[in-house]
C-alpha cells in the first residue's frame, strides 16, 4: 500500500516563544527555548522540580526579564518594551495561581467579580450576571457567600478558576493546578477545565508534573529539562517519542537520564544530542494539525 506524507498545517501561534534564556546569576534555568503555543488549544509543560516552568510562566507574562530571547503575545513583542504595554498585553492573560490565590477576607463572590470592579466599568447588575454565569460553570453558586478558608481546596481551585475567566481572556495560564488536591478532585477539575477551554475556546497553558492530569486534558506537550525544551509537540506525538527522557517522564520510572537530584538535573546542561538520552534542544515547529486532537 502506498503512505502519503501528510500535508504540515501550522495552526496560528497565540504565544511564540523564541530563544528564551533565563539565567538568576550564574545559574542558567532556561537556556534558547523555542516553541510556539497553539491557539484556541490546551498546552501543558511538564517538566522535572526545580527546572524552570514557574519562571518560563513568568516570563510570558512579563514578570521576570530573560538574558535573551523574546516572546511574542499575539504577535506582540513583550520583552523590552514599555511598561505600560507589558500591563496591556498582561490584560490578554487569565492566571489561575496555585493556591487560587484569593483575597481570605472576601466572599468567593467578591473575589470572582474584583477583576471586573478593578477593570471594567459594569454596573453591579452587570457584574452579578457574569459573576453568576462563570460561578455556574465551576459549580460553585450554592457556596458564593462563602469565605475562602471556609471551603476545601478543590472549591477554591474552583473559584481561582472562575476569577481567571471573568474577563474572558484569551490565555488562561495555570501554574500547577492540582497541587494539593487528591486524584479524584484532581479528575473533577480536569473534566472542569475541559469544559472551560470547549466553552471558552481560549488558548489554556499548564504547567505540571501530573501526567495523568496532562492526558486528560492537553492538546500539546512540552517537556523541560536540564535547561532545555526536550520536545513539543501534539500529545499523541509525544506519547509516541522515542527519545528515553520524554519516555521516562511520560511513564514516570526512576529508571532513565533523568536523575533523583533535581539540583543536579537543573544545574548540568547538557550538551548531548537526543540520541544520547539526555536533553537537547528541538526545532519546536507546531506539528501536524491532524494529530492534534485531544484522545
Ligand atoms: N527569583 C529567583 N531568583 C533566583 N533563582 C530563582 C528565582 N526564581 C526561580 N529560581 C530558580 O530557578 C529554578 C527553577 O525554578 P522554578 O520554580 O521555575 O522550577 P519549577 O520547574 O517550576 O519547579 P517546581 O515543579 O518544583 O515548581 C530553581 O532552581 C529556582 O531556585
Amino acid at each position: 500500500m502506498r503512505t502519503t506524507t501528510p500535508t504540515l498545517v501550522q495552526p496560528p501561534a497565540i504565544i511564540s516563544i523564541q530563544g528564551v534564556t533565563k539565567r538568576f546569576g550564574s545559574h542558567t534555568v532556561l537556556q534558547d527555548i523555542s516553541f510556539d503555543v497553539p491557539r484556541g488549544k490546551t498546552t501543558a509543560v511538564l517538566g522535572p522540580s526545580g527546572t524552570g516552568k514557574s519562571v518560563l510562566l513568568k516570563v510570558i507574562i512579563g514578570l521576570l526579564k530573560p538574558e535573551a530571547g523574546q516572546i511574542l503575545v499575539d504577535g506582540e513583542p513583550i520583552v523590552g518594551v514599555r511598561e505600560r504595554d507589558v500591563y496591556r498585553i498582561r490584560r490578554k492573560f487569565g492566571v489561575l495561581f496555585q493556591d487560587g490565590a484569593l483575597f481570605g477576607s472576601m466572599s468567593l463572590y467578591d473575589n470572582i467579580a474584583f477583576p471586573l470592579r478593578e477593570h471594567t466599568h459594569k454596573t453591579e447588575r452587570e457584574i452579578r450576571a457574569t459573576v453568576l454565569q462563570k460561578a455556574e460553570l465551576v459549580g460553585l453558586v450554592a457556596h458564593l457567600h462563602k469565605l475562602p478558608g471556609e471551603v476545601s481546596g478543590g472549591m477554591r481551585k474552583r473559584a481561582g478558576l472562575a476569577r481567571a475567566l471573568v474577563l474572558d481572556p484569551e490565555i488562561i495560564l495555570f501554574d500547577e493546578p492540582d497541587s494539593g488536591l487528591d486524584p479524584v478532585r484532581v479528575a473533577y477539575l480536569d473534566e472542569l477545565v475541559n469544559t472551560a477551554q470547549q466553552e471558552t475556546g481560549a488558548t489554556f497553558f499548564v504547567i505540571t508534573h501530573n501526567i495523568e492530569s496532562v492526558m486528560r486534558t492537553a492538546h500539546y506537550i512540552g517537556l523541560l529539562f536540564r535547561s532545555r525544551l526536550v520536545a513539543f509537540g501534539p500529545k499523541e506525538q509525544m506519547v509516541a517519542d522515542p527519545n528515553p527522557i520524554v519516555q521516562q517522564f511520560l511513564a514516570g520510572r526512576a529508571e532513565g537520564p533523568i536523575g533523583m537530584d533535581e539540583m543536579a538535573d537543573a544545574d548540568t546542561p547538557s550538551t548531548q544530542g537526543p540520541s544520547s538520552g539526555v536533553g537537547s534542544p528541538v526545532t519546536a515547529t507546531l506539528p501536524l494539525r491532524a494529530a492534534a486532537g485531544r484522545s
